[in-house]
């Protein structure tokens, strides 16, 4: 597809979580339409688990669920591409997933993406999390076209892999999109310096947009939404707070990069390699 701009413009919504599922919901819808008024910005990025947490009990089918029809109405309301942040998704076999939809400017479906990789881990004197308990890993990766450039969408944890990342860069992802939650035990060592990395590995884009920060909730979020340019330069960040972070994405310094540190036609394919398998 014919690349319409090298410049695009993106809001992170980095958003506050209540008890309240619909409260959330239409928070998210409020922050939308207040980024579009005051930014016009082509794409907006919610957080994961924005509506609530990833539990059975707040699962919904996607797309004839309440939040996914709220989600599709606001992309075409306000003609943006909306990256969903994540929602649990009750399954066809019954089985709940972490997913990301993504809804295009007539309000369509264009994509959903499964979280692939599962947050369980254990640190001891910090946090413990076993996410499979609750949830299914997805399959599937997901590319999504925006204008002509492709964007490769990931969920949290999924930015720890790196070569799910590559596997993004090597089928043309100029950007790769991490709604997020972070948490305090490795928010502050490890949020930033794995985006920079992906970024830089990869020569791209990489962006995340988190929850807020809240000492009172059951999970504490560490925030600090982000985007990283494909020096891995950290182009914009929020603080811990509420917030709505915008800036512009130029796309020309994916290509500038790529050829001035040409690392991808240096690689010792001969000697190494990194594969998609089918499943
Ligand atoms: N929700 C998540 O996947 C959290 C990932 C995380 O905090 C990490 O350290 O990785």
């Amino acid at each position: 597809m014919r690349k319409v701009s090298n410049i695009m413009r993106l809001a992170l919504l980095q958003l506050s979580l209540s008890r309240d599922k619909a409260a959330n919901v239409l928070n998210a819808i409020s922050k939308i339409e207040m980024a579009v008024e005051e930014h016009n910005p082509r794409l907006i990025t919610l957080p994961e688990c924005f509506n609530c947490p990833c539990h059975r009990k707040y699962a919904e089918h996607i797309p004839d669920g309440y939040t996914s029809q709220q989600l599709s109405k606001a992309a075409l309301d306000n003609q943006i591409y909306l990256i969903g942040g994540t929602i649990p998704e009750l399954g066809d076999n019954n089985a709940i997933y972490n997913t990301c939809t993504v809804w295009g400017p007539n309000g369509e479906l264009l994509a959903k993406h499964r979280k692939m990789h599962l947050f369980d881990i254990d640190i001891k004197g910090g946090i413990r999390f076993m996410e499979s308990e609750m949830m299914s890993a997805g399959n599937d990766f997901t590319i999504i076209n925006v204008d002509g450039h492709k964007i490769g969408i990931g969920i949290c944890y999924d930015i720890r892999f790196e070569e799910m990342a590559r596997l993004y860069r090597n089928n043309g992802c100029e950007m790769i999109i991490y709604p997020a939650a972070f948490n305090m035990t490795t928010g502050p060592l490890h949020w930033e310096l794995l985006q920079r990395a992906r970024a830089n590995d990869n020569q791209l884009f990489v962006v995340t947009a988190s929850l807020a920060r809240d000492h009172s909730a059951e999970y504490v979020s560490y925030g600090h939404s982000m985007i990283v340019d494909p020096w891995a330069k950290v182009q914009k960040t929020a603080d811990e707070h509420e917030q709505i972070l915008v800036d512009d994405i130029d796309f020309s310094l994916v290509e500038q990069v790529r050829q001035q540190i040409p690392v991808f036609s240096q690689r010792r394919l001969d000697l190494y390699s990194t594969e998609k398998k089918s499943k």
